[in-house]
């Protein structure tokens, strides 16, 4: 039930202006490329690398209060390393080795082998890569975040002894990556874990990073989550209903916006802690051709693609128009309806324009089809384009995947046209803080490579409730997102209807379907 794409075509109502076929270049080189045609921490003046010092944070040590903007590191060694001070001593090390058959790890699902706790996932049809343990850890907030980050992690990997006997993407250093959808709060983390096991290609692999154990631990037995209920969360549908009308209402005036994302939460309690494997484990049984991610609580399964680099190609799936499941209405009929709807392709449009805008100055060549395509899942249908380009090294040097992503976040899919226009109205009509729902979310490695999706169809575990309570048990407590594109033709009560259809795979991960 959970297809790729299925292309079907119909004539367009609104063709994406940016990104037109060129003829792909060849990049004159392997995928696989070394640091050092990253580019350099000190000469980007447009993404100005503001951290003064990458530092190796020890996870069990309580956060270092400081500025906004780079206030939750965590110092190693706070006294040898003090902020402003860079240093070039290896502090960790990443040994990469293949897994072979025999090996108990070879064959088992990869996320089977998650052992509990706080599991980092980023998992597509049963390749990709989990992780678990904490070698090291960036907490950045506000709007240089992505800046910090890129920073942090450049330098971490400078610092980071790599020994890697497989050499494919994902293997050697990996930083499990969550930002934040808005620049204020910002709240956004890099988790660089102890363990990571990784699957690409048909081989499997075990990355250990630092002083972490060198073999994993058996896992426990995954812990349903008890009963569910859910309450409403800092937007109620009710609340979400009048601010899409609102919306409706100020772009139908003169010189209103031309699209905003408007998005509402949930809350789900449950009557025992959240286990995250039990979402993702039910999660990746449903939408199999979803991207299944966990990093630092928040976990989900989205089918967007905000952008994968792998050496000097670069690659992105952008979603906007939906359309969900009616009775009497067959699959193919509903791929038709939504191809033919002029409100749907405008929708989508805009968010097709507004990837390839951006990415294009990063590249060399940048393609993208005329028409969208229509993604099939089980619980909506989107219009899908997927764009391709070959990365810029005219200087000799490549944008780095989180630069990339700073220029292209939000893109119309999750923010709106004008994008800062949208992103204001975001926040005055919605009135609350979408955390990590719809920032990028994914893994990087120590070359370069990458992928980070838009966190959608996702829940943020936000803790276990106090142990004692009402019940006497300690239970979970979970926000879960939807949002969906507004247009100045947008019905109220529709787009209701589709963030409900939007919730569903969470929901029912939750509820133990898979
Ligand atoms: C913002 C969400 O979806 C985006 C991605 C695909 C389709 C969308 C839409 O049709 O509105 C949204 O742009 C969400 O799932 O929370």
């Amino acid at each position: 039930m959970d297809t790729p794409i299925a292309v079907i075509s119909t004539p367009s109502t609104r063709t994406p202006r940016a990104a037109r076929n060129q003829p792909l270049r060849r990049a004159g080189r392997a995928t696989g490329w070394s640091p050092s045609v990253l580019e350099p921490v000190t000469e980007s003046a447009a993404f100005a690398a503001t951290a003064s010092l990458a530092t190796v944070t020890d996870c069990k040590r309580p956060a270092v209060a400081g500025p906004r903007g780079f206030g939750g590191v965590r110092l190693l060694e706070p006294a040898a390393y003090p902020p402003g001070v860079a240093t070039t001593s290896r502090l960790l090390v990443a040994r990469t080795r293949r897994l072979e058959p025999g090996d108990p790890r070879h064959d088992r699902p990869l996320l089977e082998l998650l052992p509990g706790g706080s599991a980092l996932s980023w998992v597509r049809d049963g390749a990709g890569l989990v992780g678990w343990g904490c070698a090291a850890r960036l907490d950045v907030a506000g709007p240089d975040r992505f800046s910090q980050a890129d920073a942090w992690w450049r330098q971490l990997c400078e610092r980071t002894e790599v020994l890697d006997a497989v050499g494919l993407p994902g293997c050697g250093p990996v930083a499990f990556a969550s930002l934040a959808f808005a620049d204020d709060p910002g709240d956004s983390v890099l988790v660089v874990p102890e363990v990571v096991i990784g699957e690409r290609d048909g081989v499997r692999w075990i990355t250990t990073i630092g002083n972490g154990p060198a073999e994993p631990v058996d896992p426990e037995p995954v812990h349903p989550p008890g009963t569910v209920s859910y309450g409403d969360g800092q937007l109620s549908a009710t609340g979400y209903r009048q601010a899409v009308a609102e919306a409706v209402r100020r772009m139908q005036q003169p010189d209103g916006l031309a699209k905003v994302v408007l998005a509402h939460d949930l809350l789900a309690t449950t009557s025992e802690p959240l286990d995250a494997r039990f979402l993702l484990h039910n999660l990746a049984a449903r939408y199999p051709s979803c991207w299944t991610f966990a990093v630092d609580g928040l976990v989900g399964a989205t089918p967007e693609l905000l952008l994968e680099r792998t050496g000097y190609e670069v690659r992105s799936r952008v979603l906007a128009g939906t359309i969900w499941p009616r009775e009497g209405h067959s699959t193919e009929q509903l791929a038709a309806e939504l191809l033919s709807s002029e409100k749907n392709r405008n929708e989508h449009a805009y968010a097709a324009e507004s990837l390839a805008v951006r990415l294009r100055p990063f590249c060399s060549d940048l393609t993208a089809p005329d028409e969208p395509e229509v993604l099939q899942l089980r619980n909506v249908l989107h219009l899908a384009t997927n764009v391709e380009g070959k990365l810029s090294d005219a200087d000799g040097r490549v944008a780095t995947l989180l630069r990339m992503a700073a220029a292209v976040h939000p893109t119309a899919a999750v923010g709106g046209t004008p994008t800062a226009d949208a992103v204001r109205l975001i926040s005055e009509l919605e009135g609350m803080d979408r955390g990590r729902y719809a920032g990028p979310v994914g893994w990087l490695d120590g070359s370069g490579n990458g992928e980070l999706g838009v966190a959608l169809r996702c829940a943020q575990v936000e803790n276990a409730a106090a142990p004692g309570g009402e019940t006497g048990r300690s239970g979970g407590k979970v926000r879960l997102f939807a949002g969906c594109g507004i247009v100045p033709d947008s019905d109220p009560d529709l787009e209701v209807a589709e963030a409900e259809a939007k919730l569903l795979p969470v929901r029912e991960a939750l509820e133990g379907l898979h």
